[in-house]
């Protein structure tokens, strides 16, 4: 993440007096994501100490956030561990600092597991199955917003930066998604509103315990396959060569599926999903690094991981 818009102390300490969450204590620029402006906050409430996260948005608009905060409020509220919104005297959960939507969640526990053991992508797997069915009855609607329609759009923008091989493989591989987005198999994948973003920095552990499902705000209706593809992607490979780890693989899908079994288009399409979650990563990665914005903390992520990634994708398909 990076800090894009600086809020001032009283600026965060009007919001959350606004929003009956105590007086401000502490308020802390923080450098994990690349998205928003993002600080941790802490209030006294009732003589003890309480944290929360504040987003200011920098790209999402007043029109797409709501989609994602009740998205997150409506998880919450069916026992997902998710951060809720929190609203003001009016119930309004989005609100304005410096002019930018704003939004205030609580903080989750625990750290994030950068090296999962199977045991690790299990508990998401699980997890990620229980998110896809307690959503189903989610009244909003708004898709992915960086799926295939955003990804025709990006490739052109960002070709000009990219080698003879890295374009020819970025433009071949934009052409195989569009020709299996139009195919049967991909018509009849279940879909419904998906995080798209599942990455190890975004769930939380705590003891062994997955504690944390965080940064919704990538979400969107999309295929439940792709979002397990996605997840596949980062939490089951060897993130220095891009290849497929297969035990954290096996673990995470039986985990997934004894809550949702997969379908037959599913297991038929998971390795040309897998080629669109390494795509969809890797055009953004490299929109971000030839279209940067300032910021005034910035960890930007590298590009070439997903180009990697695909490659290997595209070599050795990963099938069920
Ligand atoms: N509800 C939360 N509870 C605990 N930590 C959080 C929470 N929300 C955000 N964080 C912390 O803030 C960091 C940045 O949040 P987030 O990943 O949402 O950033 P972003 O820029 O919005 O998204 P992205 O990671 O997609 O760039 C996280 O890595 C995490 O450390
Ligand atoms: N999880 C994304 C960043 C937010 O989209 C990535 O690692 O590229």
């Amino acid at each position: 993440m990076a800090v894009y818009t600086e809020v001032s102390f009283d600026e965060a300490r009007e919001l959350l007096r606004q929003l009956n969450l105590g007086e401000l204590t502490a308020l802390r620029g923080i450098e994990g994501g690349i998205e928003n402006t993002n600080y941790f906050v802490t209030t006294e409430q009732d003589g003890r100490p309480a944290d929360y996260v504040l987003t200011l948005f920098e790209r999402l608009t007043s029109e797409q956030l709501p989609f994602y905060l009740h998205l997150m409020k409506h998880l919450a509220q069916h026992g997902l561990p998710v951060p809720d919104p929190a609203a003001n005297r009016d119930g309004d959960i989005l609100h304005t600092v410096q002019g930018k939507p704003a939004a205030v969640v609580n903080r989750l526990r625990g750290h994030s597991e950068l090296a999962p053991t199977p045991a690790h992508c299990a508990a998401v797997g699980a997890t990620l199955a229980r998110m896809h069915l307690a959503a189903r009855d989610f009244a909003q609607h708004q898709p992915n917003l960086r799926g295939l329609p955003w990804w025709n759009q990006t490739v052109p923008v960002v070709l000009p930066h990219l080698s003879t091989s890295q374009a020819a493989l970025i433009q071949s591989e934009l052409a195989y998604q569009n020709h299996v987005a139009a195919s049967s198999a991909y018509a009849a994948l279940p879909r419904g509103p998906v995080h798209a973003d599942l990455f190890r920095d975004n769930v939380l552990f705590e003891t062994g315990v997955l504690t944390g499902v965080f940064d919704f705000y990538f979400a969107g209706v999309d295929s439940w396959l792709f979002d397990l593809a996605v997840c596949l992607n980062d939490w089951c490979i060897d993130v220095q060569a891009g290849t497929h780890d297969a035990a954290r693989a096996a673990s995470l899908l039986a985990a997934y599926a004894a809550v949702r079994p997969l379908t037959a288009a599913e297991r038929q399409l998971l390795p040309a999903m897998l080629r669109a979650g390494a795509l969809r990563f890797w055009i953004s990665r490299l929109w971000d690094q030839h279209l940067p914005r300032e910021a005034a903390i910035l960890k930007a992520h590298d590009p070439s991981h997903f180009e990697r990634v695909l490659r290997e994708r595209t070599r050795h398909p990963v099938t069920l």
